[in-house]
């Protein structure tokens, strides 16, 4: 079994509806934009990549240049795309936005690239589902900003080279391990977003309170930055859900009390788990005696769909140490009984223990 090879999640479908889902729903592509910070001062954390990218900017600022390739990686709304308008911002360069899946065919990014200015940003999100044929097009537009374009077709097909102006190329991707070795190499400068700590949501939350008027203590922010999964995006989600609790429910200021209220409401425990993770957990602790359970059975128990188990609710509780993926299946750690209040078997008087009852 392919156990730990985690299947192309499909544009994020299956994140939707989730309040804990890290993908962009609709409401957050509207207010996103007007929470984005705009330079590199007011993007809170990150600090490594951002050191290290205020110095590419600087220099390349001092010398009158264009910044180099900057290739972004990282989970979903950690602040790649923040991050790629703060780049031109910083240059002073307009930036022209397009993603991988958008780019069909070698002719479609041709086009794009034969129409930047000097000193363009181009991002290229998804950058990871680009066609193989554009993305070699794209290693010759990185190295020599210069492209091939192919006139014709079959054996009267001659190729036209074309000039283009030096641009910076800011690709994203949240698998990086899926870019080919060429495309990787030729960026200048690769950062790894990484997820946030408490501390850093919590200005993050702070941050977006003002620019909602909303009025938050710190205990309050503190509260929901615990919950929010190490995410910027989720963290400004579940401050518009308290918002909302807060203003219906009580007089408008967000306390500790008022977000924890509003979240047991909207069913996102202490942790950040939702009704789904903690699903997950509770059967494969209650049914399978904390596994190890196969992952067509873990899904089948649940009621869920294998790919919904594996991409949308594993991953998260992976990271939190809650689970464990084996060879011989999923397994609960110690923390998983412990975050839902159960004793493991082995503790229980004439527990059997968890190990070989189950098999994958
Ligand atoms: N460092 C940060 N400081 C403040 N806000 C942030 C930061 N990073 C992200 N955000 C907020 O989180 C939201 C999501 O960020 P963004 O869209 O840049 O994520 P992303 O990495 O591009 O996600 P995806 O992979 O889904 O495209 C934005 O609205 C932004 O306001
Ligand atoms: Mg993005």
């Amino acid at each position: 079994m392919n156990w730990d090879e985690p299947t192309e999640l499909q544009g994020g479908t299956e994140q939707r509806d989730r309040l804990v889902g890290s993908d962009a729903d609709g409401e957050d592509t509207a207010v996103e934009a007007a929470l984005r910070p705009k330079d590199l001062g007011e993007f809170v954390g990150q600090e490594r990549v951002r050191e290290q990218l205020d110095l590419v900017l600087r220099a390349a600022r001092a010398r009158g240049a264009t910044a180099d390739h900057v290739l972004l990686s990282g989970a979903p709304g950690l602040g790649k795309t923040t991050l790629s308008m703060i780049i031109a911002a910083e240059m002073g360069a307009p930036i022209r936005i397009t993603s991988g899946p958008a780019i069909q065919h070698a002719g479609d990014l041709a086009a794009i690239l034969s129409s930047l200015q000097e000193g363009e940003v181009l991002f290229l999100d998804e950058i990871h589902r680009m066609s193989r044929p554009a993305e070699e097009m794209l290693y010759m537009a990185m190295e020599d900003f210069r492209v091939d374009v192919i006139v014709g077709k079959g054996p009267g097909a001659t190729a036209i080279p074309l000039e283009l102006p030096p641009f910076t190329l800011v690709g994203a991707t949240t698998r990086a391990g899926l870019l080919p070795p060429p495309l990787r190499d030729r960026f200048g400068f690769t950062g790894h977003m990484e997820f946030y700590a408490p501390g850093e949501l919590e200005r993050v939350i702070h941050r977006s309170a003002e620019l909602l008027d909303v009025h938050i203590e710190a205990e309050g922010a503190a509260e929901i930055a615990g919950r929010s999964r190490g995410t910027p995006r989720i963290a400004n989600r579940l401050l518009r859900r308290v918002r909302d609790y807060a203003q219906v429910k009580a007089d408008g200021v967000i306390t500790r009390e008022t977000a924890a209220q509003a979240l047991d409401v909207y069913e996102v425990d202490g942790r950040g788990l939702d009704r789904l993770d903690r699903a997950v957990l509770t059967v494969l602790l209650k049914l399978f005696g904390g596994g190890p359970v196969g992952l067509s059975t873990l899904a089948v128990a649940v009621g869920e769909e294998r790919e919904t188990v594996e991409e949308v609710a594993e991953p998260f509780l992976v990271r939190e140490g809650l689970l464990a993926r084996t060879p011989r299946g999923r397994i609960a750690t110690p923390a998983a009984w412990t975050h839902l209040g159960l004793t493991p078997p082995h503790q229980q008087a004439g527990g059997t223990g968890q190990q070989g009852l189950f098999g994958a």
